[in-house]
Parts: C-alpha cells; sequence; structure tokens
C-alpha cells in the first residue's frame, strides 16, 4: 500500500461498516480529504479539491500526524456509539485507531526521551563551574543497559572511542560516570567514606544482608573490617589449608577418572568445585552435614539470582534468592549453636567468628562487674566503637553468608581462567612444574602435603596467578555512590550519581605494564613491577579493588588458587576444545562457552 493509498485509508474512516478494500482502491480526492463522521457529530477538516492542495511529503506526514491523532481523538466516540448500538464497530474503526495509537506512541516516545535527557542534563550543580563528563544517557529508564550487557565488550571499546577515559551514561537505573583512567580512579577512591560510598544493587544487598561488611559504611565498615581480618590471618589460613587441598584434590581426581575423552565444562566444574570449598571452610558444610544437597543448591540460588531484578513475587529472581539465603542463615545458625556445644575439630571461619563474638562477652561481663562493684556503669558497647566492634548473631550468620557469596563466582572465574591460560601456553605450565619438581613437590599420592610456608615459595605459581588474574580479573566492575558534588579534575560528578570502574579495562589502558596482551607470568618476578606499581600507579593493578572496600578474602583467594595450581598440574593433563575463545565480562569474567575440556590423569 503507497503512502498515499494509506493516508487515504485512514482520511476517509467512517464508522460505518464499509469494506477495507473500498477505501483502498477506490477513494476520490474529495472523500480523501473528508474525515469524521457525519453521524458521530465530528466535522473534518475539509479540503475541497486535489488542485488546491499542497503535495510535498512534508505535509502529508503533518496531515497523516494530524488524522492520526484525531482518530485517536474520536475512538472514545466511536466506542460509545457502537456500545449504545448507533454504530457498527467497523474493521476501519479498529485499524485506524490502532495505527493512530502507534503513531502516537512513537510519537510519546521519542518525546520522552528528549525530556529524559535534558532532566539528567539539569542534573549538573551550577555551584560548580564543571561541566558533566561527555556521553550518552540513553533510552528512558533503561538507559544503555541492554546494550551493555549484550555487548560489554564492544559498549566499552566504542565509548571510550566516542568520549575517551571517562563518560557519563544510564545503566541498571542508574546515571554513573564510568572511567578507565586510574589517576582519576584513585583520586575519587581517595574520598571514600566522607564523599563517596559504597553501593550495591537491591537484591546483592539483601542476600549479603545489612548487618554484613558490605552492609555498613565509614567507621562502622572499617571496625568491623578489622575485625572480622583475623579469619584471614596467615595462621587461619594455615587452618583452612588441609580441607582446601582435600577439596581440591578430590574434585580433580575425580575430572580425570571415567570416560575417556569425556568433555566437561571448565568454569562449571571450576563453580562445583568452589562450592564445595567455600561451605567447607565458611561453615563446615561438608557432604555429611547436607546430604541431600540443600545447603549448596541454596548457596548456587543465591549465586545465580545475586544481579535479578528487584520484585520479590513468587517465581522471580529475586524471591528464590531470599528462600535460599534462609536456607543458608538457618544452617549458619544450626552451626553457630553446634559449634558452642562441641569442640573444635574443625577450624572454620565461623569458628572463628563465633570464638571472637564469646570473647568480647567475656570482657563485657568482666568490665560490667567491675562497674557494678564501683557503681559506675562501664558498659564499654555504650561508646560507638565498641559498639562497632561488638559482633552480634546477626553480624556473623549476615557476613558469613556474605562470604559465601562473594568469593563463590569469582574464584571460580580465577580457577577457570587458570585452566585456560595454562591450556594455551604449554611452556608456562612446563615451568610450572618445573618449579614444583624443583622443591619435590610434583609426585604426592596422598594429597596433604602443603603447608602455608611451603605455598609461599611457590614464586612462579605465585606469578601466574597475578599474571591470570591481571588478564582475566573476574569482577567487571565495581560501583560507588556520590554523597555529594565531587569535582574530579576537569568534571564534575553530581550527587547520588554512581561511579564506576571497569578493572579489566584498567589493566589495559595503563601504561604500566609492557607488552601488556602477552601473558606473562615472568613479569611479576621482577620487583621493582610490585614497588612501581605500590609508588608510582597505585590504582593500575586491582583485581582485588582498591582502597577502603579492597577485597577481605585477597589473601585466602590467593592461596585457594596456588593449591589450585599446584593439585591440578600434579594431576591431571587437559586439552581445551575450542581455544581462545571469546571472553564474557558480565557477570563475572569467563570464557562465552564454559571453556569446553578434556582431562586426563597426568602421566
Ligand atoms: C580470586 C578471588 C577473588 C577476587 C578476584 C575478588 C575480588 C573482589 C573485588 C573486586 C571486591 C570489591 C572491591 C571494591 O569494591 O573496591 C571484593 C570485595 C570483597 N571480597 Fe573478594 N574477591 C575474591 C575472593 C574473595 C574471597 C575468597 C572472599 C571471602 C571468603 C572474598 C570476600 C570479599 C568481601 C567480604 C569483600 C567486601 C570488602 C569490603 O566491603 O570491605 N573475596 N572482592
Amino acid at each position: 500500500m503507497t503512502f498515499r493509498k494509506f493516508s487515504h485509508f485512514l482520511t476517509s474512516s467512517r464508522p460505518q461498516a464499509v469494506p477495507l478494500k473500498t477505501f483502498v482502491t477506490c477513494g476520490s480526492n474529495e472523500a480523501r480529504y473528508k474525515v469524521g463522521s457525519p453521524q458521530s457529530g465530528h466535522q473534518g477538516r475539509e479540503r475541497s479539491s486535489a488542485g488546491g492542495m499542497c503535495t510535498c511529503p512534508g505535509h502529508e506526514v503533518m496531515d497523516y500526524i494530524y488524522y492520526c491523532v484525531r482518530a485517536s481523538v474520536q475512538m472514545p466516540a466511536h466506542l460509545l456509539n457502537w456500545i449504545d448500538g448507533e454504530t457498527a464497530w467497523t474493521e476501519v474503526n479498529l485499524t485506524t485507531s490502532v495505527l493512530a495509537l502507534l503513531v502516537l506512541t512513537l510519537f510519546a516516545a521519542f518525546l520522552t526521551t528528549i525530556l529524559w535527557r535534558k532532566y539528567w542534563e539539569n542534573q549538573r550543580d551550577p555551584a560548580s563551574n564543571l561541566p558533566l563528563p561527555p556521553g550518552s544517557l540513553g533510552w528512558p529508564l533503561f538507559g544503555e543497559t541492554f546494550y551493555y550487557l549484550f555487548q560489554s565488550l564492544k559498549y566499552r571499546d566504542e565509548k571510550r572511542r566516542q568520549y575517551g577515559d571517562t563518560f557519563k551514561c544510564h545503566l541498571f537505573g542508574c546515571p554513573i560516570v564510568r572511567s578507565s583512567n586510574s589517576e582519576r580512579i584513585a583520586h575519587l577512591i581517595s574520598k571514600e567514606p566522607q564523599s563517596i560510598e559504597f553501593c550495591l544493587p537491591k537484591v546483592a544487598r539483601c542476600i549479603f544482608g545489612e548487618n554484613s561488611v558490605f552492609g555498613v559504611h565509614g567507621q562502622h565498615h572499617a571496625v568491623m573490617k578489622r575485625n572480622l581480618k583475623q579469619a584471614f590471618s596467615p595462621v587461619r589460613l594455615a587452618d583452612y589449608l588441609p580441607s582446601i587441598q582435600a577439596c581440591a584434590r578430590r574434585h580433580i581426581s575425580s575430572w580425570v577418572q571415567g570416560l575417556h575423552d569425556r568433555k566437561l565444562l571448565g568454569f562449571d566444574i571450576c563453580q562445583d568445585l568452589v562450592c564445595d570449598l567455600i561451605l567447607d571452610i565458611t561453615l563446615g558444610c561438608t557432604r555429611e552435614h547436607d546430604p541431600e544437597g540443600k545447603v549448596k543448591k541454596a548457596f548456587v540460588s543465591c549465586n545465580d539470582n545475586l544481579f535479578s531484578v528487584p520484585f520479590a513475587f513468587p517465581g522471580t529472581g529475586f524471591h528464590k534468592a531470599k528462600k535460599a539465603r534462609q536456607v543458608l542463615v538457618d544452617f549458619a545458625k544450626s552451626r553457630m549453636a553446634a559449634s558452642s556445644l562441641s569442640g573444635q575439630d574443625h577450624v572454620t571461619i565461623l569458628d572463628v567468628l563465633v570464638s571472637y563474638q564469646r570473647t568480647q562477652q567475656t570482657h563485657l561481663s568482666n568490665s560490667n562487674n567491675i562497674g557494678h562493684q564501683g557503681g559506675e556503669n562501664c558498659n564499654n558497647i555504650g561508646s560507638k566503637l565498641d559498639q562497632y566492634s561488638y559482633f552480634s548473631d546477626e553480624n556473623i550468620v549476615d557476613n558469613v553468608v556474605t562470604f559465601l557469596v562473594a568469593s563463590a563466582d569469582t574464584l571460580s572465574s580465577a580457577l577457570c581462567s587458570v585452566l585456560d591460560m595454562l591450556g594455551n601456553h604449554p611452556e608456562v605450565l612446563a615451568d610450572v612444574r618445573k618449579e614444583l619438581s624443583s622443591l619435590d613437590l610434583l609426585h604426592c599420592d596422598h594429597g596433604s602435603d602443603l603447608t602455608y610456608e611451603l605455598l609461599g615459595d611457590l614464586s612462579y605459581i605465585r606469578a601466574v596467578n597475578k599474571e591470570v588474574l591481571r588478564m582475566a580479573p573476574p569482577a567487571g566492575a565495581t560501583f560507588r555512590r556520590s554523597k555529594q558534588t565531587i569535582e574530579s579534575k576537569e568534571y564534575q560528578i553530581p550527587r547520588d550519581w554512581s561511579i564506576l570502574y571497569d578493572i579489566k579495562e584498567i589493566h589495559t589502558h595503563t601504561t604500566v605494564f609492557t607488552d601488556k596482551d602477552s601473558f606473562l607470568p615472568e613479569r611479576w618476578l621482577d620487583q621493582s613491577l610490585e614497588k612501581k606499581l605500590q609508588e608510582q600507579y597505585p590504582c593500575s593493578y586491582v583485581p582485588f579493588g582498591f582502597g577502603s572496600r579492597t577485597c577481605l578474602g585477597k589473601d585466602l583467594g590467593l592461596m585457594e588458587m596456588s593449591v589450585f595450581v599446584v593439585e591440578v598440574t600434579r594431576l591431571a593433563d587437559w586439552t581445551l576444545l575450542n581455544p581462545g575463545a571469546r571472553r564474557v565480562t558480565l557477570p563475572i569474567n569467563k570464557p562465552f562457552d564454559n571453556l569446553p575440556v578434556i582431562f586426563r590423569k597426568r602421566k
């Protein structure tokens, strides 16, 4: 249908039952420009002859819009007449109205987009002379979220080309300033917690819990983090090591057994290993305690739904995550009760926190007794700092759930990248084995020979881990929120905007690394690199984040990676079925196909 016929069809619409074809094929000029229905009392805009009309396309479009708007205004009248039985509801009425609504919707979308962009531009704080960073805020409500989610690498590169290393955008429902300039990030993060603070999406906040280290800010966060660190001290890491090694060995042994040439998915098997490992060292939850796998399933569900839409109706990701979190909370509470009854035969992170809580309670009751004897209130919990120091049961439970969820995908990604990179670089794998052999560690049948000190001697393996985390940092990005307008070099960031820094992009664009695209663990054996990173380029290597929110489990994560490298190179040989596969970075960095791989027992 040509535009002219189409417009004719629309403008000639009447409420009587007239076949559609009649209008499309037999319209005279008079009929074409008479609109409205005499019966319904609407007078049309009339043009008597084709000779008097303008035929330029602009006018036709305006006419078209005019008639569509008019038709949609007439729609309720048509409807009423039809209900009253005064007119027949025709195919023409319906089609005209639907088309008119369509045009109106498009027009409304166009208008909303303009208003949306204007609204965000107006967020600029006039008290500062600096402009907002360049960039685009995309579509109303959604911004550029879909583009970012489905094309994250392309999105990143395109925006960088268009706007440079710092730009504004609108993702996940909030305005964001995104930067990969390490100096700017270091400057911004140094403003924590006064001017900017850590922020998380609602669902993640709910899963971690408001009493966890993720849920608190400022002084409260600093004190809680300092106290939680005792669960990650070298002495404690040494306590967890036997369980970690046993779990890694059990899983890797199962990968090399069974069917010859069995295809496995590297990310999935690493995730399974990590789930068992983390549940064991955090909560002391082994198969024996969870025979039906309910706790493990809940853990996986929390993880899978961490970034779901924040509506908790039955069937939604958020609803599932809430239910799953409750299973973890109930299990943690039952383990806390059990650990107060039995002696500690198995040191877990939960045990460390419970023992810290007991020590505090003892101090507290002692000081209360002294206070009562002295006739004054010496309850130290009254003072703000000690109140923050105190761990309630809720603090313990929320923190252990947080450790489970915060470590699951990050560590799975790191282990999967180890398989990927060592599989792609047999010369590095050979050097790893050489190091193990030089310390007489390449052969071990029983699987409990590693000590914390021995791991410290494996400098090449540590270098491999660092290089893996440089090339494929597990966490894509981290978020902050501005608490007030911030001036950052040549731009301003208004209050309540989010600040996002992309870890991989920082690693890619910093000038501190030479030959950036090559996998070269040796670079980390050079002490001067570490020194440069500390002194000159403080925010250029950030797989574990930067500033006061740096990963609490960093040392544990690195130790787990080392144990994994030792055990997998000892026990297995593997072939990647799709080497060099494209990687995705959201929600976690991994090969898009989850790394199909075939394992064999090492000869
Ligand atoms: C290779 C493994 C890991 C990587 C790459 C990693 C990465 C990160 C990153 C990027 C952050 C955010 C930092 C920021 O926002 O500035 C973070 C925070 C955190 N991570 Fe990890 N992580 C790993 C393992 C672990 C483990 C094993 C645990 C605990 C058992 C853990 C617990 C935490 C906690 C509690 C925080 C929040 C710290 C705070 O708010 O102060 N992570 N991690």
